[in-house]
C-alpha cells in the first residue's frame, strides 16, 4: 500500500489486453470535455448510452463469459480484467459522474476497500464521527491490521479538523467523508474540507461516500474531492435487486492505481449485475425526484408533530445552506428520534407499508433502527460517545403514493403512543388534498392524484396540516414520580383535600396538577381489554402465556357530588342509576382501609366483603352488574375509610363484549381504580400543556411507573372482588397496555409477568361465538386428563411452551420483515389451536369460525382465545387483506349468528383524560350534516353507542396514558 503515484505499481499482467487497465479503455484517455460538451441534461444522459452494439441491440447485451478468445492485444481476455457489459456500465457512470473514469465493483464496501488500500501503514486517515457502520468496521480493521492511524472527528467542526491537520501535517493521506452523513444527516462542507486538507497535505486524497445523494444530486469531484464512491445497491440501481459499488475518479494517477487493485483482487462487478445496474440507472432521476419530494413531505410531517427530524431539506437543519450550495436536492433519507427506544421499536414494528430493512435508495420505502441494524457493527459505547441515539429511526423514502406512506406511518405512530389526536381538531383534513391546480369539478381520482403529485408545495402543506391534527407524546419525566408521591402522602395526611398545583415545584418542564374533585367536573378514564394470544390453559400448568391489549376499551366518568350520595350507572350491564345515601352503606362492618401510603391491601378483607354482599343481597341486578357494583363499592368504601367520605356518581361503559373472555372485568377494574384514586387525591396526573408550545405533551408515558403500579394494585383488588382468585394478568394488561408474558410460579419456575418490549401491532378479528363458557369445568377437565395420562400431558405442555417461546421471539424481533412476521404469527396461531383442540377445550362454534375463516377465499388463521368451550375466536388479519374481502367475511360471520369485532393488539394501557383539555360539552353531530346538538359530556357518554365510544373519547380532550 502506498500513496506514491503509479510507478511503484507493478504492471498488470497484460496491460494492452485488460479493459480494467486504464491504458486500454476506450474512455480512459477521453477527457471530461468529450461529454460535458454534450448538451444533454442529466435525465437524458440516464436513458441514453454511448454503447454501440454490432447488431444494434437497444439494450446493452450481457456478455456472460469468463474468457475471450484470441492472443494478447485484443480488448478483453478475462472477465476479472474486463468485460464489455462492465465497460458499458462504467462508461455510463463516468458520464453521470462527469469524471475521467468510473469503476464498477461488487459492493459499496468493496469500493471502500479498494480505496483504503491506497493508504500505507502509519498514514493518517481522518474520518467523520457519524458514518455508516460498515465503513466504521472497515476503518477499524485497517487501523488494527493495516497500521493506519484512523482519527474520527466531528467533520462539521473546522477547529477539530485544523487540530488534526496541525498535529499530523502531511501524514494525513486520506480524508473520508459522507455528506449528508448516515444516519444523522449532518452536512459537511466538502469544498472547505478539501481546501483545508489540500493546503496542509497536497497529496492527501479526499474521498466522499456519495451514496446518499447519487450523481444526480451531488458531484463532489467538482468540489475538490479526489475520489467518490457510491453503493450502487442504493439509488443507482434503485430496486434492491443487485449489490454494486462504484468508484469515480478524475485524476489519471489515481485511476491507474484503482484499476490495478480491481484487476488484482478480482472485485469487478459481474456481467449480469452490470446489466441490472445499467437498467436501474435509466430511471435514476425520476425515481430520485419522486423520492425526494415525498421525503420532504414526510420530514415536514414529522417536524410539525414535534419530533427532532434530521433532514437537510428542513429550514431548521443547521447545514441546510451548505447543503444546497453543494447539492441539487435534499435526498430521500431522513431520521428522527422519539426519546424512547421501546417506543421507536413499536413504531418500526408497527408499520406495514414501510419495510423494516437496512439499506436505502430503493423504490420501496424502508424503516429501520440504525443502532441495531445498519450501524450495529459500531460498539454501543462508541455509538454513545459519538452521539448516535439508540432510539433513532431512519426512514428511506420510496416512490409509493406519499399519502399511503403518511397514512401508514401515522397509524403506527398512533398505535405506538407516539402521537395523539388533538381533541380540538376543528380542521378536517381531506384524505386527498385539494390543490390549487385541481379544478372544482374534477372528481376522477386519476386527475386528483396527478394534480397532487404535480404540486409539491400543496402536497407538503397538506402533510403539515395533517400533522396539526395530532400532538406528540414524549418520554416520562422522573420528577412526576416524586411529586406524585408528595401529592399522595399529603392526601393521606388529609392536607390535600382541595386542588393543589404542584407545577411550581417542577419548574418549567411540565405542569403537574394534583387532581381532586374540585379541580374538574369529570374524572374520565379508560382501559383496554385483552386477548390471550398464546398459552391459555397450559399457563395453569406452568407454560408461558402471552397476552396483549386490544383497542376495544371500557370508559368511565366519575363526578364528585355536593350531596352525600353514591350513584352507579352501568348501562351496558343493565344497571341504571342506582343510588345510595352514604349513611345507608354498611360502614360499621366494613373495616377495610388503604395501607398507610395509600397503596392497596394485598388481600380482600373478607368481613368487609361479606358485609357489602349482604348489603347488595337483594339488589335485583343481573349477575355481572351485581359483582361490578360490589367491586366499585368495595374500592370506594375502602378508600373512604381513610378519613374522608365523598359523594360521587360513577358511570362506566364498555366497547368490549362483556363476558366473552376479552378482559372486560379487568378493564372495568382498572377504570374503577384510576377514577376513585383520583377522587381521593391519591393519584397525581400530569396535566397537558395546552397553550404552551414550548412543552412536550407527555402522551403515552404521562402516567409514570409508580402511578401505574398503584393503579394496578387497586385494579387487582377489584378483580379479586369479581373473580375470587384471578391471575393478575388481565388487570396488568388493562393498566399497562402492550404485550406481556405471564408464568405461574410452579414446576421450579420463578413465575411473574414481563412486558414484551418492541411488541408489534397486528390486526385481529375477534369473533364472539355467544356461547357461554364454563371456565372452571374446562380447566378441571384438562387437569384430570393430565393426571390420567402424564406422558400426553408433557407432550401437550412442551408443545405449547415451544409455541410461546417462538411467539415471544417473533413478536419482539424488530429485524423481522413484516411479511415474515405475519406469516410466522399465523402459523403459530394455527399450531396453538390444534393443541387446544386436543386438550378438549374447543367448541363446535369455534371450529365453525375456524373453518369459515380458514377456507377460500379468506385462508386466515384462527385460534380460540381464553378458556374456550365457547367465548371468542381470534383471527389474524394480514396487512394486505382487502377491505372488500374483510367486509364479506364479517357479513358471513354475522349471518351465522356470531359477533365479530375488528381490533388491533398492543395499544395503550390505562388512559386518563387530561383535565385541562377536557370538553364539558360536545357536539354529537360534528359531521356538520345535521343540526348541531351540544350536550354535556356526561350525557353524551350515556347516549353514544358502544361502538362509538372510542370516537367519543377522542373528541372529549387529550388523553394521558401509562
Ligand atoms: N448486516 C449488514 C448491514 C448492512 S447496512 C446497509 C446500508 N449501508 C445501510 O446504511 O442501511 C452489515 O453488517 O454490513
Amino acid at each position: 500500500m502506498s500513496t506514491t503515484p503509479s510507478d511503484s505499481y507493478p504492471p498488470t499482467p497484460s496491460l494492452s489486453s485488460l479493459a480494467t487497465s486504464v491504458d486500454s479503455l476506450s474512455n480512459s484517455s477521453r477527457s471530461k470535455a468529450s461529454f460535458s460538451n454534450n448538451s444533454y441534461r442529466f435525465g437524458t444522459l440516464c436513458v441514453t448510452t454511448e454503447h454501440k452494439d454490432q447488431f444494434g441491440a437497444s439494450s446493452v447485451p450481457i456478455y456472460q463469459t469468463a474468457t475471450f478468445k484470441g492472443m494478447p492485444g485484443g480488448q478483453y481476455d478475462y472477465t476479472r480484467s474486463g468485460n464489455p457489459t462492465r465497460t458499458a456500465l462504467e462508461t455510463q457512470l463516468a458520464r453521470l459522474y462527469e469524471c475521467r473514469r468510473a469503476f464498477a465493483v461488487s459492493t459499496g464496501m468493496t469500493a471502500l476497500d479498494m480505496i483504503i488500500r491506497l493508504v500505507s501503514p502509519g498514514d493518517v486517515i481522518i474520518a467523520g464521527d457519524d458514518i455508516y457502520g460498515g465503513t466504521d468496521r472497515l476503518l477499524t480493521f485497517t487501523k488494527t491490521n493495516g497500521g493506519a492511524d484512523v482519527r474520527h472527528i466531528d467533520m462539521t467542526s473546522q477547529e477539530q479538523l485544523d487540530a488534526v491537520l496541525e498535529e499530523c501535517g502531511t501524514k494525513v493521506k486520506m480524508v473520508l467523508i459522507e455528506s449528508p452523513t448516515n444516519p444523522m444527516l449532518k452536512v459537511l462542507d466538502i469544498k472547505r474540507i478539501a481546501d483545508s486538507v489540500h493546503t496542509v497535505s497536497p497529496d492527501s486524497l479526499i474521498v466522499v461516500d456519495n451514496t446518499m445523494m447519487s450523481p444526480y444530486l451531488q458531484r463532489p469531484l467538482n468540489l475538490g474531492a479526489d475520489i467518490i464512491y457510491d453503493s450502487g445497491t442504493k439509488y443507482l440501481s434503485g430496486h434492491h435487486d443487485v449489490m454494486a459499488g462504484i468508484i469515480a475518479v478524475e485524476r489519471e494517477e489515481v485511476v491507474k492505481r484503482i484499476a490495478f487493485l480491481i484487476n488484482s483482487t478480482g472485485t469487478g462487478l459481474a456481467p449480469f449485475d452490470c446489466h441490472v445496474l445499467l437498467r436501474g440507472l435509466k430511471t435514476l432521476s425520476i425515481r430520485m425526484d419522486r423520492q425526494a419530494s415525498t421525503a420532504s413531505m414526510v420530514a415536514s410531517y414529522l417536524d410539525t408533530l414535534g419530533f427532532h427530524v434530521n433532514f437537510p431539506g428542513l429550514l431548521s437543519h443547521p447545514g441546510r445552506d451548505i447543503h444546497f450550495r453543494q447539492a441539487d436536492g435534499a435526498g430521500a433519507v431522513l431520521s428522527f428520534s422519539t426519546g424512547d427506544v421501546a417506543m421507536s421499536e413499536r413504531i418500526v414494528g408497527g408499520t406495514r407499508l414501510w419495510g423494516v430493512s437496512v439499506s436505502f435508495g430503493c423504490v420501496n420505502s424502508l424503516i429501520s433502527m440504525p443502532c441495531v441494524m445498519s450501524h450495529a457493527s459500531i460498539a454501543a459505547d462508541k455509538r454513545a460517545e459519538r452521539g448516535l441515539p439508540e432510539d433513532l429511526i431512519r426512514l428511506c423514502v420510496g416512490i409509493e403514493d406519499p399519502r399511503d406512506l403518511i397514512d401508514d406511518l401515522e397509524r403506527s405512530l398512533l398505535e405506538a403512543g407516539a402521537i395523539y389526536k388533538r381533541f380540538d381538531d376543528s380542521a378536517s383534513i381531506p384524505t386527498t388534498p385539494t390543490t390549487s391546480s385541481i379544478p372544482e369539478s374534477a372528481h376522477a381520482s386519476a386527475v386528483i392524484n396527478h394534480a397532487f403529485m404535480a404540486d409539491p408545495a400543496s402536497a407538503e402543506s397538506w402533510a403539515v396540516q395533517r400533522a396539526k391534527r395530532f400532538r406528540r407524546g414524549g418520554a416520562q419525566l422522573d420528577s412526576c414520580e416524586e411529586d406524585a408521591a408528595v401529592g399522595r402522602a399529603a392526601a393521606i395526611a388529609g392536607t390535600a383535600d382541595e386542588t393543589e398545583t404542584l407545577g411550581h415545584r417542577l419548574g418549567e418542564k411540565l405542569d403537574i396538577q394534583q387532581t381532586s374533585a374540585q379541580a374538574q367536573e369529570d374524572i374520565v378514564v379508560s382501559a383496554p381489554g385483552k386477548v390471550i394470544m398464546f398459552g391459555e390453559h397450559a399457563v395453569v400448568h406452568g407454560v408461558t402465556a402471552i397476552a396483549a391489549s386490544i383497542n376495544l376499551r371500557c370508559f368511565a366518568i366519575l363526578n364528585k357530588r355536593p350531596d352525600q350520595c353514591i350513584r352507579l350507572d352501568l348501562p351496558d350491564m343493565a344497571l341504571y342509576e342506582k343510588e345510595w345515601t352514604l349513611d345507608s352503606l354498611p360502614w360499621d362492618e366494613f373495616t377495610a382501609s388503604p395501607l398507610a401510603d395509600g397503596r392497596a391491601p394485598a388481600e380482600l378483607d373478607q368481613v368487609s366483603l361479606k358485609a357489602l354482599e349482604a348489603f347488595l343481597h337483594d339488589d335485583g341486578l343481573p349477575a355481572n352488574a351485581h359483582v361490578a357494583a360490589l367491586a366499585i363499592l368495595y374500592l370506594y368504601m375502602t378508600l373512604c375509610n381513610h378519613g374522608v367520605r365523598r359523594g360521587a356518581s360513577y358511570c362506566a361503559r364498555s366497547a368490549l363484549p362483556i363476558g366473552a373472555g376479552l378482559g372486560s372485568s379487568a378493564s372495568y377494574a382498572a377504570c374503577i381504580s384510576a377514577a376513585f384514586l383520583q377522587l381521593f387525591g391519591l393519584l397525581s396526573v400530569p396535566s397537558s400543556t395546552k397553550g404552551r408550545p414550548d412543552v412536550t405533551y407527555p402522551g403515552r408515558q404521562a402516567i409514570n411507573d409508580s402511578q401505574a403500579t398503584l393503579i394496578n394494585e387497586w385494579a387487582f383488588l377489584a378483580e379479586k372482588v369479581i373473580h375470587g382468585n384471578p391471575s393478575g394478568i388481565d388487570n396488568a394488561v388493562a393498566v399497562r397496555g402492550g404485550g406481556l408474558t405471564f408464568e405461574r410460579a410452579i414446576n421450579g419456575k420463578q413465575g411473574g409477568m414481563k412486558s414484551l418490549q418492541g411488541f408489534k401491532s397486528v390486526r385481529l378479528l375477534l369473533t364472539d361465538t355467544r356461547v357461554p363458557r364454563q371456565t372452571k369445568l374446562l380447566v378441571a377437565g384438562v387437569g384430570e386428563r393430565m393426571t390420567a395420562d402424564p406422558a400426553w400431558g408433557t407432550r401437550m405442555m412442551d408443545g405449547i411452551q415451544s409455541i410461546s417461546d417462538e411467539a415471544q421471539a417473533l413478536l419482539t424481533d424488530v429485524s423481522k420483515s413484516r411479511g415474515d412476521f405475519v406469516t410466522g404469527l399465523s402459523s403459530l396461531l394455527d399450531r396453538n389451536h390444534e393443541y387446544l383442540a386436543e386438550l378438549g377445550v374447543s367448541h363446535p362454534a369455534l371450529e365453525l369460525i375456524r373453518t369459515k375463516t380458514g377456507s377460500a377465499p379468506y385462508h386466515l388463521s384462527t385460534k380460540l382465545t381464553g378458556a374456550g368451550g365457547g367465548g371468542c375466536a381470534v383471527t389474524l388479519i394480514p396487512d394486505d387483506f382487502s377491505t372488500d374481502r374483510l367486509k364479506a367475511l364479517l357479513s358471513e360471520l354475522r349471518k351465522s349468528g356470531f359477533r365479530p369485532y375488528l381490533t388491533s393488539v398492543g395499544g395503550s394501557g390505562l388512559g386518563i383524560l387530561d383535565a385541562s383539555t377536557g370538553a364539558t360539552a360536545i357536539d354529537l353531530d360534528a359531521s356538520g350534516a345535521g343540526e348541531s346538538s351540544h350536550i354535556p359530556l356526561r350525557e353524551a357518554f350515556h347516549e353514544v353507542n358502544a361502538e362509538e365510544l372510542e370516537t367519543w373519547a377522542e373528541r372529549t380532550g387529550d388523553w394521558l396514558f401509562i
